[in-house]
C-alpha cells in the first residue's frame, strides 16, 4: 500500500484524515475501469423539500447484510459485494482496522453532476458515523462547512486513488458537498464505505 502521508485536517468539532495516495496509480486505474464497467449504475429520483427530481449523478448500493439505506425519500436495497469492490473493501478494512457493512457508490459523469450540501447523519449510521470515502477518476473539489461557525470552511481536491476518512462528530457539526464545475471533465467514481446497523 502506498499511503503518502496521511493528513489530519485541522477542523473544529471534527475528525477527518485525508490519504492522498491510498491506492497507487496502477491499482487505481484498474479499479476505476472495472467499477465503471461492472457496477449497475442507476439514476434515482429523489424528493427534497417536497420537490421530485432526478439525482445529478448515478449511484449503486452494496452491503453484506440486508439493511437498506434510506435518504431523501429513496430506499436503496443492497447488492452483495464482489470483485474489485470486495477487494477494495478488504484492503481498507485491513489498513484502517475498521469493518464496514455497506457502500454507497457515486458516479459523477461530468462537471454537471454533483452532490449537494448534506451530512451523512441518518440514524442507522449511529451516533458518530465512520465513513471511508474512496475516489477514482477525475479530480473533484470537496467542500466542508461548519453548521454554526460561518467562517469555518474547507476545500480540498479529492485525487485519483485517495481516501477521505470522516469520523467522530464530523457529521454532527459539518456539512459537505461536491459542487458542479465548468471544467470539461469526465467520470469520477466515489465509494463511501459505511457501517449500517
Ligand atoms: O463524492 C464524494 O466525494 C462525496 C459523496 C458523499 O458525500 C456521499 O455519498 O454521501
Ligand atoms: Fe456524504
Amino acid at each position: 500500500m502506498l499511503f503518502g502521508s496521511p493528513i489530519n485536517l485541522k477542523m473544529n468539532d471534527a475528525e477527518v484524515v485525508y490519504y492522498p495516495n491510498f491506492f497507487n496509480k496502477i491499482d487505481s486505474d484498474i479499479h476505476f475501469n472495472n467499477l465503471l464497467e461492472t457496477i449497475n449504475w442507476k439514476q434515482d429520483t429523489i424528493t427534497v423539500f417536497g420537490k421530485t427530481h432526478l439525482q445529478p449523478r448515478l449511484t449503486a448500493f452494496f452491503a453484506n447484510n440486508n439493511h437498506s439505506y434510506k435518504y431523501s425519500n429513496i430506499v436503496m436495497s443492497p447488492n452483495p459485494f464482489s470483485g474489485n469492490l470486495l477487494e477494495i473493501k478488504n484492503i481498507i478494512e485491513t489498513e484502517l482496522s475498521i469493518k464496514f457493512t455497506s457502500c454507497l457508490a457515486n458516479l459523477y459523469r461530468d462537471g454537471k453532476d454533483s452532490n449537494g450540501w448534506h451530512a451523512d447523519n441518518e440514524k442507522e449510521l449511529g451516533e458518530k458515523p465512520i465513513i471511508a470515502s474512496v475516489s477514482f477518476g477525475e479530480e473533484r473539489v470537496f467542500h466542508f462547512k461548519h453548521r454554526h461557525e460561518k467562517d469555518q470552511k474547507l476545500k480540498l481536491i479529492l485525487q485519483h486513488g485517495s481516501l477521505l476518512l470522516m469520523k467522530g462528530e464530523t457529521q454532527k457539526y459539518w456539512l459537505h458537498q461536491i459542487p458542479k464545475t465548468q471544467k470539461n471533465i469526465e467520470n469520477r467514481i466515489n465509494l463511501t464505505f459505511r457501517i449500517i446497523a
